[in-house]
């Protein structure tokens, strides 16, 4: 979509089987087992442009994305190794360091809310959610993996600084995205009837 698309009607949405079978089967993947073939720089591009049409109180886009391969990631796993040792459990802050390493692509998700804005933090907060959730589905549509990831060093102010998030900002998450050797196994998912409150 460009500026000259602005105001064009678009589709309507018509049943498809299809998508509704690839989403009944959604899975995460372990981030460690992600392995190559990842996407090409094409389909890099692509999975964001997907990725990025996301729904967003005010068209403030509170998100931004870095774009990590392989060295970025083996030079940020290595600085972060020291803030491991700091950690409440320091040899699962170490393990969970191959996840950064092992997939071959990562798109790092950052929240950039505009404080005191009409459209409250939360939402905005909401938003790059959102958008993580829709880089998965749009990693899955061009045939890969996916894995949504936090862990210790998103939490951590020194190890933000060395993941590059400013004051303000916080990680959304770490997409983790590749190939997977085996598939991944079912979860247990939500008992509906608790979820769900029908009301007439
Ligand atoms: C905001 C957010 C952060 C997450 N961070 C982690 C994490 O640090 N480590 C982890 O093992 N799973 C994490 N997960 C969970 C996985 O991304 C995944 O959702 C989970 O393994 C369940 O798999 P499913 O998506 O197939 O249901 C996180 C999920 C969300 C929504």
């Amino acid at each position: 979509m460009s500026d000259a698309d602005l105001g064009q009607a678009l589709p309507l949405p018509t049943p498809s089987p299809e998508l509704q079978a690839r989403l009944a089967v959604r899975r995460s993947a372990p981030a460690q087992a992600l392995t190559g073939p990842g996407p090409s720089p094409a389909e890099i591009e692509r999975i964001l442009h997907l990725g990025a049409r996301t729904p967003d109180h005010g068209k403030l886009f509170p998100w931004r994305f870095v774009v990590m391969g392989p060295e970025s990631r083996a030079a940020l796993a290595e600085a972060l190794l020291p803030h491991a040792a700091r950690q409440t459990d320091p040899v699962k802050a170490r393990n969970v360091l191959a996840k950064l390493t092992a997939p071959p692509l990562t798109i790092l998700v950052v929240s950039t809310p505009i404080e005191g804005h009409k459209v409250p933090v939360w939402e905005q907060q909401l938003s790059a959610g959102a958008v993580c959730m829709n880089l998965e589905h749009a990693a899955h549509a061009l045939g890969y993996s996916a894995s949504w990831i936090t862990d210790w060093y998103s939490y951590d102010p020194q190890a933000l600084d060395l993941v590059g998030v400013k004051a303000g900002e916080q990680v959304a998450g770490f997409i983790h995205v590749g190939t997977l050797a085996e598939p991944a196994l079912e979860r247990p998912r939500p008992d509906m009837a608790a979820k769900v409150d029908y009301r007439s």
